[in-house]
């Protein structure tokens, strides 16, 4: 069974169903786009994924780096203070991008996604994530449910046609 989505509702997860409506959990992410010399993003231009850290729910699933609001932080702080803790890097100006609400059995997310295009430091998995650049389609799995509208945004800003990635995006959260 496939995530699906309602009437502009949220995506709604398998096993997330007829939940009793819940606030969302904000969510920063960054979406990191490798541009050209002449600072274009293309069709082709590679974007990051990292794997979910052991022990965390979704462990090993593949997602856009990124973590929860703390109290009083804006989107941009958020990602700023996770892309550092998480990966090691210092990123310049975050484009907020668009917005999803994905409602998982764990919880309700509002994801807040950001273009990234400029960054400075040595990428670091600090908690022992996989780090892959990627085009479209995708070739690392599985990829996470709530990654799975990105790829399409993302396939329909470049005229990608096809699959945007290799299996059915669902499955039962993993401990954490
Ligand atoms: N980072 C990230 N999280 C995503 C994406 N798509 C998606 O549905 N999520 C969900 C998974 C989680 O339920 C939530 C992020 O929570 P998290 O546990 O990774 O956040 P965090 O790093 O702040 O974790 P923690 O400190 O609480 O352990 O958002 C995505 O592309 N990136």
């Amino acid at each position: 069974m496939t995530a699906s989505t309602q009437d502009d509702g949220p995506l709604v997860v398998p096993g997330a169903e007829g939940l009793p409506v819940r606030e969302p959990v904000h969510v920063a992410v960054g979406v990191l786009i490798e541009r050209d010399a002449d600072g274009h993003e293309h069709a082709d231009s590679r974007f990051l994924l990292t794997s979910r850290p052991a022990g965390k729910v979704y462990a090993g699933y593949w997602e856009f780096p990124g973590g929860k609001l703390e109290a009083g932080e804006s989107v941009e702080q958020a990602l700023r203070r996770e892309l550092q803790e998480e990966i090691g890097i210092h990123i310049g100006a975050a484009h907020a991008w668009r917005e999803i609400e994905v409602d998982y059995p764990h919880a309700r997310v509002r994801l807040h996604f950001c273009k990234v295009f400029d960054w400075t430091g040595e990428f670091q998995m600090r908690e022992a994530q996989t780090m892959a650049w990627q085009r479209l389609p995708v070739e690392v799995e599985p990829v996470l449910p709530g990654t799975v509208p990105v790829l399409q945004w993302l396939a329909e800003e470049r005229g990608h046609q096809g699959v945007t990635h290799r299996q059915p995006s669902a499955g039962p959260p993993q401990a954490g």
